[in-house]
């Protein structure tokens, strides 16, 4: 698992330690982890040309000691202070002690072989200031190594309100930050690579999966397992209009680890033609026989009111998705209220904007704003409905109402085509039926569903959403 915390964590973290060491021993093990990275990034150390960029805190203190440990194994470190009065003192006087200078001229910014990004990490806030924004926009040859964040990306959500310096590496210090996680932000670090300090830190405020993790919650069948024990998943979905949906969320179901897949809906014809081996059901869930988790809406339309209304009356839990969402949407939170299943929510940030407005009475917020800010706005959704909201796009969050957040670490751009979420639905309800809690079914699916894409889309090519759910088992079975 990638722990991520907060600010507000990581200063109380940071205060316990330092109480009990010398003065500026965390910030030397900070730049000696950054200085080794930056070396190993380097041809060579020696005759090196590095430019730091220093703002006016710890951070840029981290990387003014890491530009003078530089400068002791022979590289020209130039060190440009975007608030002169007001660098850290201790490295500064490190840095010149070293042999670096300080320099006023921007194009050293192109000229370096390598820049450090310390111009503001876990204290900034907003974008970047006039006299730091130019540097977000120039190009560069050589790598941007950022200080603990890219500056300008919020360390907390990852959202990035105005410029932000695109880094190479990031090298974090004592954990991951959320905003290094999650779009716009994570598109601004490099690869991370974290340095321990030695803190120790609280339950992380979010995790992110990793392989050995996905490994340990997919279910496998025991050798008492029957179909029911398995768990069967009922998949209410399509219509006459979009029969496709049923038949893509009804793949994404039989590849997800439930015994067995009920549909019910007006494309059962379809369903079955493409996949003989679903049960299906005339009508809606209310007459359907066992099922240990629903999946409702891909492609409901006009059936997705009754079809929701049923699904929600099942003591069981239940994934809502696409019409599904429209329509509870409409009807507002208190649709929940009764539930004593968990309940399971989809949306896209488009859904996400309308079920906001159903709990909130006020206009439809612009989709793009739940972008920009995907985890306040899962977090807003899950404590609204009480449910956990899988937020999909760039970066898929997935928000418990306990305020426990996964963001996953798979997917490529390839997954945006018609279809997609649809198969992402059944292989969630899947899961659900499968016994996974929903915080656990929503995320290992996620983490599947974009390494599918991954799989289905090698080496670069445009796929159809049937391409992600065809490629599941080997995306279950190489992980990777
Ligand atoms: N506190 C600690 O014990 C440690 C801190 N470390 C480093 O210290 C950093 C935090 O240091 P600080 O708390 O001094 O904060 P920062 O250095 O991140 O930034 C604070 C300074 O930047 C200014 N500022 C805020 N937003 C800005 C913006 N958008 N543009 C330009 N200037 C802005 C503030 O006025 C303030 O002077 C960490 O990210 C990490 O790099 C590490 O050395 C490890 C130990
Ligand atoms: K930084």
């Amino acid at each position: 698992m990638r722990h991520a915390h907060s600010v507000e964590q990581v200063r109380t973290a940071e205060a316990a330690l330092m109480a009990r060491l010398p003065d500026g021993t965390l910030m030397q093990r900070a730049a000696a982890g950054l200085a080794a990275t930056c070396a190993r990034l380097l041809p060579r150390v020696y005759g090196s040309r590095v430019l730091v960029l220093a703002g006016s805190g710890d951070n840029g203190g981290d990387a003014l000691y890491a530009g003078a440990r530089l400068a002791r194994r022979g590289s020209t470190v130039h060190a440009l202070l975007l608030a002169p009065d007001r660098a850290h003192p201790g490295g500064l006087a490190d840095l010149l002690a070293a042999g670096g200078r300080v320099t006023a001229d921007p194009t050293e910014f192109t000229r370096a072989d390598l820049v450090l990004d310390g111009i503001v990490g876990i204290g900034g806030r907003g974008g970047l200031r006039p006299e730091a924004a130019p540097y977000a926009a120039m190009e560069r040859g050589g790598p941007v190594v950022a200080v603990d964040v890219p500056s300008g990306v919020d360390p907390d959500t990852g959202e990035v309100p105005g410029a932000a310096l695109r880094a190479d590496v990031t090298v974090c210090f004592g954990t991951y930050k959320p905003g290094l996680l999650i779009d716009p932000g994570a598109s601004h670090t490099g690869a991370l690579h974290l340095v321990g300090i030695g803190l120790t830190l609280p339950p992380a405020s979010v995790t992110s999966l990793q392989d050995e993790d996905l490994a340990a919650l997919l279910p496998v069948p025991g050798t008492e397992s029957d179909k029911y024990r398995r768990g069967v998943v009922g998949i209410a979905a399509g219509s006459a209009r979009y029969p496709g949906a049923a038949v893509l969320s009804v793949a994404g179901a039989l590849r997800g680890g439930a015994g067995a897949v009920r549909y019910v809906g007006t494309a059962a014809e379809e369903v079955v033609r493409r996949f003989p081996e679903t049960l299906v059901t005339e009508g809606g869930p209310a007459g359907a026989g066992r099922v240990q988790a629903w999946v409702v809406g891909p492609g409901s339309g006009d059936g997705a009111e009754q079809a929701l209304r049923e699904a929600l009356a099942a003591e069981v839990p239940v994934l809502v998705d696409a019409d599904g969402l429209t329509e509870l949407a409409r009807l507002g939170p208190d649709a929940l209220r009764e539930r004593t299943a968990p309940t399971l929510l989809t949306p896209h940030t488009g859904e996400a904007a309308r079920l906001l407005a159903g709990a909130t009475g006020d206009a439809p917020p612009p989709a793009e704003e739940l972008a920009a800010a995907r985890l306040v706005t899962a977090r807003r959704l899950a404590a609204a409905y009480r449910a956990t909201v899988l937020l999909k796009g760039s970066t898929t969050v997935i928000a418990d109402p306990s305020g426990e957040v996964r963001v996953n670490p798979t997917g490529t751009s390839w997954l945006a085509t018609a279809g997609s979420g649809d198969v992402l639905s059944g292989l969630a309800g899947s899961l659900l039926a499968a016994g996974l809690p929903p915080l656990d079914a929503a995320s290992a699916a996620a983490y599947l569903h974009g390494l599918a894409g991954r799989h289905a889309a090698e080496p670069g090519h445009p796929i159809a959403a049937l391409d992600i759910a065809t490629a599941l088992p080997t995306a279950w079975r190489h992980r990777r």
